[in-house]
């Protein structure tokens, strides 16, 4: 036998039937029972204990609970026993007195059903207090689903009997538990045994007499605001049987139990009794809580109502639920690596573990808490959810901050590496970059954001975007630099030449050679500008800007260049050069022999004040032939004084310079003039001729001395030719070293050995002529030596 449960589209829970989890036959074993309330009123503590023992903890809404009502020593305990197997006391015969006190609990045997045995309700125990019998009837109202009504056949049609005064109390309670309710009233079924039915009296007979009786109870009573014109039928199903009796029929009697306890046990019964509108929707994990909670209104006499009882219960189980699930997410939580994450690393399948420990917390939850009042669970469904989401958030938060780095990162080194590449299209290297370190972002990001959150990476996103942009900004600037600083070479080699060129050959048009120079090289730097500025993505503005940087980086150049030849020595040399060009050379280009006859003073007078004129030349960029030629300035370059490149000062210094080294090529030229003048004059040949001829006709007519002469001639020439008279010279002078140190030394051991032999003859004297005269020979010796 099956019972299945199913969860119905509006989220409410339906049961068929109950269910065994053994077999009637194999169930055999004594099932515990447990007196749920005390003769002192008092709950159990253990009852959760219990509904382990009877396999019904995880039951969920796959159990029902029964529970019997009647007067005392009426057999109830006698009928639940032979129905659902329990071991309910029952009387001894002999005794007659009340066995059950309180109320039992047991479960019955082969199925998940929980048996209410309640104390009966004479009263006769305790006294004419009725008020038992009212807890009792409210409890088991408020618990049970199905009510058995247990009556002897003999007190029917008793309207004023004891029974009618216990219906009337089951009523009462009923409609005190759903005042509250006007809609979807929970239905209980009344199931009335008729007890030692003889059968004289056909079953439909009493049943209808019953009814008359409950119709008139019911519409006799008082029913709460609201309530007024409710029928006794919104509340109750009734059902009715006969059992014969037990002591005068016991087969029959056990025959008959065992029919009435199908249709307990079988749902294909057509009279099964736990249909599922029946039931009261407490899931089994709760029955304890919900049953206690409901003992306690009753004894505290609170106002009580079922619905609100299930609300409050639902809370209660759903917060215990949620906290077991929570628990076990914490557990996971922990063993999450943060501390990778607070490393600043992050962790590749962060959202699906994420989405892993959460729905493995929501599913443990929604196993145990969607039994319960749907509206409180959706509520604290939702309170789970968020609170779940704001632990998670932490991580999401930090990995999201460490994905940020990781892009960052990877977009500068990505960048870098390309850039250093041979070749490439800055703006293609920057944009491939960007696409790579942004994939990387969204990429995890995404992965990340778990459905039920407003989680959302756009903030983060856009301050990325925006540490890209400084980034690429950056390098696009370093790019720039880079390439004005090979324009700047490949300006400054170009310029080089023509500004040295044109400085040492100064013409009036020397600065319109220079600046056309200037001219050509800053068209070609511009033109390479203009097509790598293209690659940069570059707006007209910035070019322009370029364009200008350059021209004005380009005039830094020619100006330093120009520095660097007009600097004082340089501008020195370049006089003196134009000086001794003009005062040494003639106008061919000879160099000059200055004659007596020469106007030396004239030549150099002429030749200083031309080279003078050429400091006035050079100590300003002269535009004239450039009209319109300006670079526009600002305030770190001042055009118009950058073509000024010698102050007054320094041209007058330069001027006094000049004219001290002019004054030397002055007199050089002097002394030259007095140097021709004082030659050999030719008679004194003659007077040499006249005197040597005697030795000149004797060499030539002795043949040795001709050949020595002309071997003297011939090396002589050899040694002019080959340019060796500097190294014979050196030879010489060794020789003649060398010669002179040998005969040093020669000098010397001929000193040393005349005073060793000296002073052999004094030691010689001394022994003779004995120690007192010693030191007069000694002075003596001395004396000799010193003369020596
Ligand atoms: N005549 C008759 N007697 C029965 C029947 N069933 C049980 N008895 C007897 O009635 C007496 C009381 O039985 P219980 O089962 O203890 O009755 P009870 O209603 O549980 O009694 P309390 O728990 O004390 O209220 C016992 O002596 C039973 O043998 C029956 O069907 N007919």
């Amino acid at each position: 036998m099956t019972t299945t449960e199913q969860t119905t589209a509006n989220g409410s829970i339906s049961t068929e039937g109950s269910i065994s989890t053994t077999n009637w036959d194999q169930d055999t074993k004594l099932i515990p029972r447990l007196q749920l309330v005390d003769e002192d009123q008092k709950f159990t503590q253990v009852l959760p204990d219990y509904m382990n023992q009877w396999g019904l903890g995880e039951a969920g809404f796959k159990y029902n609970v029964v529970a019997v009502f009647g007067s005392q020593s009426t057999g109830k305990s006698t009928l639940l026993n032979g129905l659902f197997g329990t071991s309910f006391d029952v009387m001894d015969e002999t005794q007659r007195s009340q066995t059950t006190k309180g109320i039992w609990i047991s479960r019955g045997r082969g199925m998940h059903v929980l048996v209410m045995d309640v104390e009966g309700t004479d009263g006769r125990e305790r006294g004419e207090d009725q008020d038992f019998e009212r807890k009792s009837a409210l409890f088991s109202m408020a618990t049970s689903e199905v009510i058995i009504l247990n009556l002897w056949e003999h007190q029917v049609g008793l309207y004023q009997g004891a029974n009618m005064g216990l219906l009337k109390t089951v009523f009462e309670v009923n409609l005190q538990l759903f005042q509250h309710t006007q809609t979807s009233k929970e239905k209980t079924l009344l199931l009335i045994v008729i007890r030692d039915h003889v059968g004289s009296t056909p079953l439909e007979n009493l049943a209808k007499t019953l009814q008359n009786d409950l119709e008139k109870i019911w519409a006799g009573l008082s029913k709460p605001e609201g309530l007024e014109n409710c029928k006794i039928h919104d509340y109750f199903d009734f059902m009715y049987t006969g059992l014969p009796h037990k002591i005068l029929l016991p087969e029959k009697f056990n025959e008959e139990v065992a029919n009435l306890r199908q249709r307990f046990n079988d749902p294909q019964n057509a009279n099964f009794v736990f249909r599922p509108e029946y039931h009261k929707r407490i899931p089994a994990d709760g029955y304890h809580i919900y049953a206690s909670g409901i003992w306690d209104k009753i004894l505290t006499n609170k106002d009580l109502d079922l619905p609100t009882q299930q609300e409050l219960l639902a809370q209660y189980r759903c917060d215990e639920i949620a906290q077991a699930a929570f628990d076990i997410f914490a557990t996971h939580l922990q063993a999450f690596k943060q501390p990778i994450l607070e490393k600043g690393q992050t962790l590749a399948d962060l959202g699906a573990q994420m989405q892993t420990i959460r729905k493995e917390a929501m599913d443990s939850f929604d196993k145990n808490a969607s039994r319960y009042h749907q509206g409180v669970y959706q509520k604290k469904r939702q309170d789970m959810l968020t609170k779940l989401n704001t632990q998670l958030n932490v991580y999401f938060v930090g990995q999201l901050k460490n994905l940020h780095k990781k892009a960052i990162t990877l977009f500068d080194t990505t960048l870098k590496q390309e850039l250093k590449k041979a070749s490439y299209n800055f703006s293609e290297v920057v944009a491939t970059s960007l696409n790579q370190a942004t994939d990387v972002f969204l990429t995890g990001a995404k992965e990340m954001v778990l459905d039920d959150t407003d989680w959302s990476y756009t903030h983060e996103l856009a301050i990325l975007e925006e540490e890209f942009d400084q980034v690429s900004t950056k390098a696009r600037a370093d790019e720039f630099k880079k390439m004005s600083k090979a324009l700047t070479k490949q300006v400054e080699n170009e310029l080089s030449e023509p500004v040295t060129i044109a400085l040492n050959d100064p013409q009036p048009n020397t600065w319109h050679k220079i600046i056309e120079a200037y001219k050509t090289t800053v068209e070609n730097g511009q033109a390479t500008l203009s097509k790598k500025a293209k690659s940069f993505n570059s707006t007209e503005e910035e070019l322009e800007e370029s364009l200008l940087g350059l021209k004005r980086e380009a005039w830094l150049v020619l100006r330093k260049k120009v520095d660097e030849e007009l600097a004082d020595t340089m501008l020195l040399l370049k006089l003196r050069s134009q000086f001794e060009e003009k005062f040494r050379y003639d106008d061919h280009g000879l160099p000059r022999v200055w004659k007596p006859e020469d106007d030396i003073d004239t030549y150099f007078k002429h030749a200083r004040d031309d080279t003078l004129k050429l400091i006035p030349l050079f100590a300003k960029i002269d535009l004239k032939e450039d009209e319109g030629f300006e670079i526009e300035s600002n305030e770190d370059f001042d055009f118009k004084q950058s073509l000024t490149i010698l102050s007054e000062a320094k041209q007058i210094d330069i001027t006094n310079r000049f004219k001290r080294e002019s004054d030397a090529f002055y007199l050089e030229a002097k002394r030259s003039v007095v140097a021709t003048t004082a030659k050999i004059p030719m008679w004194l040949g003659g007077v040499i001729l006249a005197l040597g001829w005697n030795e000149f006709m004797a060499v030539i007519r002795s043949p040795i001395y001709l050949i020595l002469f002309i071997l003297l001639i011939a090396g002589g020439y050899v040694v002019y030719v080959l340019n060796l008279w500097g190294p014979i010279e050196r030879v010489l002078t060794v020789v003649a070293g060398e010669v002179t140190r040998i005969a040093k030394e020669r000098v010397i051991e001929g000193v040393d050995m005349i005073r060793d032999q000296q002073q052999q003859q004094r030691q010689q004297m001394v022994s003779k002529v004995g120690s007192s005269s010693r030191d007069e020979v000694e002075m003596d010796s001395l004396r000799k030596d010193k003369d020596e």
